[in-house]
């Protein structure tokens, strides 16, 4: 397993030209950095460099590798029983397909932007479609965002979870929302965890490349319920953490 795709991607120079405009960035109106190096977001920019597109697609990929079988050896009941799920911004499907293939009574939707899931062909119980999460995310009885949400500020996040809440409800049953984020940590002695330097990292990397940012537990219960959420379960894994929320205002999540 190897994860040389995603720093080839961060070590390109279309992601490490926006860290030398930040100052310029800081004096102007525009939303990210990214913006000021390249005069659009970065996924107006997948959209219309298709190069860059596979670059960054190729990243994400090598990354879910990763981390999807360990949420599955770690988190199998997270996803037992469900009967359709849909990832939000699943990229070209990596982390549904092994969940497809893991839970073959489980239909899988991958849902990303046209560009990113156009030419892809699914399987039995793996499908592709395209669309924008912000417009409508297609029926499911249960959502995964893998590093969708810190991508986004809070106000985009909170149209994100109720647009999921929106899809959420087209089903007949109690559904959830699956994240796979990391939580900014402090230890209980009040000193910074191993891993806050990485975590750090990628909160200035959102801000340089996308208008999001990482959250501690604090800011995501805040986005959590202000999406219209009542209860969430948080387990770690790895130096990420698995967050989940529950479609009802009962906030003792179980599975
Ligand atoms: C950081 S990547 C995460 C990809 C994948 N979930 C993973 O963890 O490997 C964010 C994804 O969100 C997708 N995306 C961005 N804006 C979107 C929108 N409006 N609707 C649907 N997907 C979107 C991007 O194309 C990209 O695939």
């Amino acid at each position: 397993m190897s994860v040389t795709p995603f720093v080839q991607a961060m070590l390109d120079p279309v992601l490490t030209n926006p860290w030398h405009q930040l100052s310029t960035w800081f004096k102007s109106d525009d939303p990210t950095t990214f913006k000021t190096a390249h005069g659009m977001s970065i996924w107006d920019y997948t959209a219309n460099k298709p190069n860059f597109n596979n670059l960054f697609n190729d990243a994400m990929a090598s990354d879910a590798r990763l981390v999807t079988s360990v949420v599955i050896e770690k988190c199998k009941g997270v996803f037992d029983g469900l009967e359709l799920l849909v990832d939000v911004g699943g990229g070209t499907g990596t982390m549904a397909m092994t969940l497809a293939k893991s839970f073959p009574k489980m239909e899988c939707i991958v849902f990303d932007l046209p560009h990113v899931v156009d030419g892809f062909h699914g399987s039995e119980n793996l499908k592709y479609v395209g669309g924008d999460m912000f417009k409508e995310i297609p029926p499911a009885d249960a959502i995964l965002l893998k590093w969708i949400l810190h991508d986004w500020n809070d106000e985009e996040c909170v149209k994100i979870l109720k647009k999921c809440k929106e899809s959420l409800k087209q089903k007949d049953k109690e559904g959830k929302v699956i994240i796979i984020e990391m939580v900014l940590e402090i230890d209980q002695k009040g000193d910074i965890a191993k891993s806050t330097e990485t975590q750090l990292f990628f909160d200035m990397l959102m801000m340089v490349l996308v208008t999001g940012k990482e959250r501690n537990e604090k800011e995501w219960g805040n986005l959590i319920y202000s999406g219209g959420f009542g209860g969430y379960k948080i387990t770690p894994i790895l130096e990420m953490v698995f967050l989940a929320l529950h479609d009802s205002d009962e906030p003792n999540m179980k599975w």
